[in-house]
């Protein structure tokens, strides 16, 4: 059934967790939905890692509730997590170089001998499917067969979203998807962002780059040491705004924006 009504995929209620004495997340209330793009931002140490890993079943919240699709739930391992349709890419993207994207696209998903979904998967048809996944994403790549260390950052991007999607997830966590990519690449992989948002998943982007957050999240989620601050609609604020929000001052700094 489509819930095009306005049920959240995700919702997180008032979640806390404490490594010992550290609360690295306090009372967090955060909401996902269908075909939106969340961004997540905040200084270092704010919480955004362990809110990616506490949706994503690595971590246990020590209070608080998650709901996905509505229904409570407890996410104990990241099999948990992509079970419920959560799938997260994570920074170094854990791709094999010296396998082509076929195997990459597959990889961890062939364990039961090439079965996937109760089907089993010969080469041929890894094939077919890897490239009609990335061509869903529309990556390109000039050879599927050739080890993919050689290629550019965003392509391997796309193979990592590719592998994720493997699962059919309605939820794709991106933890820095273009952190240390050039200009065309960094293009590159937020057109990857729009177009999982147009396969109407819900996506959950991390980043360092408030410029590449406000190109393309529809709402942007700052934190700040384990609390969720500040919310912004698309087109409702200002760089400032995410800044004075980031570092916790009351104003904008008027120089240039520059973080400190
Ligand atoms: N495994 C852990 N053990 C102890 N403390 C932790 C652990 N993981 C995170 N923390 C602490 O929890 C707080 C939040 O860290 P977290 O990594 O979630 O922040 P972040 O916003 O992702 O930061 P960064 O942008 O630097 O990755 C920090 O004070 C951090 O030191």
């Amino acid at each position: 059934m489509r819930d095009v009504a306005e049920e959240p995929l995700l919702e997180l209620s008032q979640v806390s967790k404490y490594f010992g004495g550290v609360r690295a997340l306090h009372d967090v209330d955060l909401r996902l939905y269908r075909g939106e793009v969340v961004g997540l931002v905040g200084d270092n140490g704010a919480g955004k890692s362990t809110l990616v890993k506490v949706i994503s079943g690595v971590e246990h919240p020590d209070s608080g509730e998650i709901r996905v699709r509505g229904e409570s739930i407890r996410l104990e391992t990241p099999r948990a997590a992509q079970a419920a349709g959560v799938h997260t890419v994570y920074q170094d993207l854990s791709l094999c170089d010296n396998l082509d994207a076929v195997r990459n696209v597959f990889l961890g998903q062939e364990v039961a001998g090439g079965v996937l979904r109760g089907r089993r998967l010969d080469r041929h048809r890894m094939e077919t499917e890897a490239a009609a996944l990335l061509d869903s994403l529309a990556v390109k790549i000039r050879s599927l067969v050739t080890p993919v260390g050689g290629l550019s950052g965003g392509q391997r991007q796309g193979i990592a979203i590719a592998r994720a999607l493997i699962s059919d997830p309605s939820l794709v966590l991106l933890d820095e998807p273009t952190a240390a990519l050039g200009v065309s690449q960094r293009t590159e992989v937020l057109e990857l962002i729009v177009r999982l948002r147009a396969q109407n998943r819900g996506v959950l982007v991390i980043s360092h780059d408030l410029k590449d957050v406000q190109e393309v999240a529809d709402r942007v989620v700052v934190m700040r040491l384990g609390s969720k601050v500040a919310e912004f609609g698309r087109g409702d604020y200002s760089s400032g705004d995410l800044v004075a929000a980031i570092t916790g001052a009351h104003e904008a700094p008027r120089d240039n924006g520059e973080v400190r």
